[in-house]
């Protein structure tokens, strides 16, 4: 019976899997039959594998990508956030928040996530941290060995490229590896007002943040080169597009993780690419890097998750294991408004396509197009609850005379989770979060907006130029006594603001292993952002590449 099931199931495979041309990537390589390693999605986790795996000259790889290839438009740092409305974003919404949101429709906060050559790291705001020792021994005491600060640095250093002059000797700092690192290449006078006034009430100035994130203010560490973006494809993909045995397909979209339910050993993958169902086998293994909602929502379509859920929903189960559960992320306020007398650039739709500026910078690599997202300055503050909040300024305003600052909770109580709408695979899955509904982010976030205020209004640096909180209260909030803290409970309500960093959804402990293996599942492992048990105090771009980097050295040694 066992035969006839493994003839039923691979001789069904094996007839489908025929090779075929294709117009992949790069070149007219034909995608094959079978590889050693099939990688899904070519983000920061499964850009890196992908290189990585593919030094191997006799193991060959396949990245399949759901997305395109990146543009022009992609380089420009400060156009992130005008691509979240392109065919570059999946464009999620989450489900209706019950105390955040309030000035989305239906009380919904968007979740862009990337969709091409590089995933999110296409789109996203391009700072440079790495968060701090403590987030690391934290995920090791929580029985994940060999993730301690010990042992994830090494690869943060094998990973960055810094040109910074003033980290060039720090043994904390690397400039050999492949993601670029730099400051932004247009200094505004108001980021120096902004590290002044930091220092004014207390904070350490210039600090090296990605090496201590705490009790300081600084410029921010940009992900680019000669103020272009360094998205994950860019830092590990175009270098290496040449080798024979990687070969990298866009416009796959992974529907299934094709897994044998007897032996629980994963076969290949099934995709679709210019409507054509097809199938690719596995020799040693698949990676799931599809990130946070998609890698849990494609175990869990392939019968790896919440047994009650999937027998809901009428997927067979094949490992019962906590898929989606505890999603973590990183939320505050975007953005309070200041005003001043400090005339500089302002970027907007209209300016940001500016022919002297657009010059400036393909050119050059110089001026205001180069501040990614509009932001360079970074503080680090403790809140009253002993936790760490992050303090961020866009020096360059969208209106003349005003500047913003946004707040964002480094550590907030709040979790979440991703599950299935239906077992239809082009139906979005659903995602939950729950903004502010712990009474302590609240207070937390109301503490970093009254200091943003105090950092702009209480500090001679920024009187200097006469800078002060925009007097035009909030619409929605003009009922309450302006500044006072219903109206700060009520601003955070309404401009609540997810910093895209939803990760633990597949997380190392319960999901994975600390090989980052799918627990009771042969050749399957999950690379990417939602394996984090613990959401470090970072933005995870820089993060995710160390997981990458270190999955890599922990696949090549267990096939060796
Ligand atoms: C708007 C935004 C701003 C951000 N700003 C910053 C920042 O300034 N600094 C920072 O450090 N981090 C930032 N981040 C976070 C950071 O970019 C992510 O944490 C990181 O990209 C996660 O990497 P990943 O590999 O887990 O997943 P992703 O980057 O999401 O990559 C997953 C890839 O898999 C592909 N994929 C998904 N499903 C399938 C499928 N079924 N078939 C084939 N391919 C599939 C996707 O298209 C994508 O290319 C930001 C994120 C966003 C969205």
């Amino acid at each position: 019976i066992v035969e006839e099931l493994f003839k039923s199931i691979y001789g069904q495979y094996l007839q489908q899997g025929i090779p075929f041309r294709e117009n992949t990537y790069l070149g007219n390589k034909p995608i094959l039959r079978e590889y050693d390693f099939i990688i899904v999605g070519a983000g920061p986790g499964g850009s890196v594998v992908a290189n990585r795996l593919s030094e191997q000259s006799n193991w060959s790889v396949l990245l399949l990508e759901a997305g395109q290839d990146e543009s022009i438009y992609t380089d420009i740092p400060v156009a992130a956030e005008y691509l979240e409305s392109t065919d570059y974003n999946w464009g999620y919404t989450a489900e209706p928040a019950k105390n955040g949101c309030f000035n989305y429709a239906n009380n919904r906060c968007p979740w862009p996530k990337g969709k091409g050559m590089g995933g999110s790291s296409i789109l996203n705001g391009m700072f440079y941290t790495r968060g701090k020792k403590e987030d690391y021994d934290t995920i090791s005491e929580m029985g994940n060995f060999g993730w301690a600060y010990k042992d994830v640095l090494p690869y943060f250093l094998k990973a960055e490229n810094n040109s910074i002059q003033e980290y060039q000797n720090s043994s904390l700092h690397s400039q050999t590896g492949n993601l670029h690192v730099e400051r932004v290449r247009y200094h505004s006078p108001l980021v120096d007002k902004f590290i002044e006034a930091g220092g004014e009430l207390g904070l350490q100035k210039n600090i090296d943040y990605t090496v201590n994130p705490e009790n300081g203010i600084s410029r921010l560490q940009a992900t680019s080169r000669n103020g272009r973006r360094v998205s994950a494809s860019k830092a590990y993909i175009q270098s290496v597009k040449n080798r024979q045995n990687l070969h990298v397909a866009i416009f796959c979209r992974v529907t299934k993780i094709l897994i044998d339910p007897l032996s629980k050993k994963t076969i290949g993958v099934e995709f679709v690419k210019k409507g054509k169902n097809r199938r690719v086998f596995a020799k040693k293994e698949v990676i799931l890097s599809a990130g946070p909602i998609n890698s849990p929502q494609l175990l869990m379509l392939s019968g790896i998750g919440p047994k009650e859920h999937l027998n809901n929903l009428g997927i067979p189960v094949i490992q019962d294991l906590p898929v989606g559960q505890n999603l973590q992320d990183h939320y505050g306020t975007l953005a309070l408004e200041f005003i001043s007398n400090h005339t500089g650039p302002v970027i907007n739709e209209q300016t940001i396509l500016n022919p002297y500026l657009f010059e400036q910078w393909f050119k050059y690599g110089r001026g205001p197009l180069t501040v990614p997202s509009r932001v360079d300055g970074l503080g680090f503050v403790r809140s009253p609850s002993g936790k760490e909040i992050e303090i961020i300024l866009a020096p360059i305003g969208q209106t003349p005379g005003r500047f913003n600052i946004a707040t964002l909770l480094l550590q907030p109580e709040a979790r979440g989770n991703v599950t299935l709408k239906s077992k239809n695979p082009w139906h979005p899955p659903i995602m939950s979060y729950g903004y502010y509904d712990n009474i302590t982010d609240l207070e937390d976030n109301v503490f970093a907006l009254k200091y943003s205020v105090r950092l702009v209004e209480e500090t001679q640096a920024f009187k200097n130029i006469a800078a002060k909180l925009s007097p035009m209260p909030h619409p929605k909030c003009n009922h309450l006594l302006f500044k006072s803290d219903d109206y700060w409970i009520c601003i955070s309500k309404h401009l609540t603001h997810t910093y895209h960093h939803q990760c633990s959804t597949c997380r190392m402990g319960d999901v994975v292993n600390n090989k980052l293996q799918v627990i009771g599942i042969q050749g399957l492992r999950v690379v990417d952002s939602s394996i984090f048990p613990h959401i470090p105090s970072a933005h995870l771009y820089s993060p995710t590449i160390m997981v990458g980097e270190k999955a890599a050295d922990m696949i090549r040694s267990h096939w060796s």
